[in-house]
């Protein structure tokens, strides 16, 4: 069961609502405009259909980084996800995933890491965003298998690629 984690806003609650989308139209559908999302006070779960087989995603909103520790021992994938259009956050979000990775309870972890929002402008380019965030090191040290994917929850950019990491994570 994947566990979804990131900082306040950077859009893990619209990439649920995305997945559950492209899962019940036909490809090529047009995804639409957004729906509306709201922070996520506690933990939100929510079924995607992968291999049609169904998956139960667990969303912990960023205001919960300080109890998110205690439900790691559940779960056997994380998906960490980035705004790569807030250059302010991408330090606080280091030490985050910093903290992910390092956690015992998810040593084994399939991980996925986003970099979302790649629809907006940036002052930084997503090389230097990547850069910034030092992740060759990072995955270099780290224990877990680790995927980088670029996405934008608003275009639909993306998610048929998670979408088929979620497949792989299911397999292993
Ligand atoms: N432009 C753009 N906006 C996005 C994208 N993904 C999410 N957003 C917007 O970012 C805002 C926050 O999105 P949420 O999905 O609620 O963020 P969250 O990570 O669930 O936040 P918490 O539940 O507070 O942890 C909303 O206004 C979304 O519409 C994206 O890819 N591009
Ligand atoms: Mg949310």
């Amino acid at each position: 069961m994947p566990l979804l984690l990131g900082a306040t806003g950077v859009g893990k609650t619209l990439l649920l609502k995305r997945l559950q989308k492209i899962n019940a139209q036909d490809s090529g559908a047009e995804l639409g405009d957004p729906p509306a999302t709201l922070p996520t006070v506690g933990t939100n779960l929510s079924d995607i259909i992968v291999d049609k087989k169904k998956v139960t995603v667990r969303e912990m909103g960023g205001c919960m980084a300080p109890i998110w520790p205690s439900y790691y021992e559940d779960f056997d994938s994380v998906i960490f996800v980035i705004d790569a259009a807030n250059p302010f956050q991408i330090s606080s979000s280091c030490i985050q995933l910093l903290e992910v990775l390092s956690a015992p309870a998810l040593e084994l972890a399939t991980v996925l890491i986003l970099f979302n929002k790649i629809d907006l402008p940036c002052p930084v380019s997503l090389l230097e965003m990547k850069s910034l965030f030092r992740l060759d090191g990072i995955i270099s040290c780290a224990k877990q298998s680790i995927t980088v994917l670029e996405m934008s929850a608003r275009s639909g950019q993306g998610l048929r690629d998670v979408l088929a990491w979620l497949q792989f994570a299911q397999r292993r």
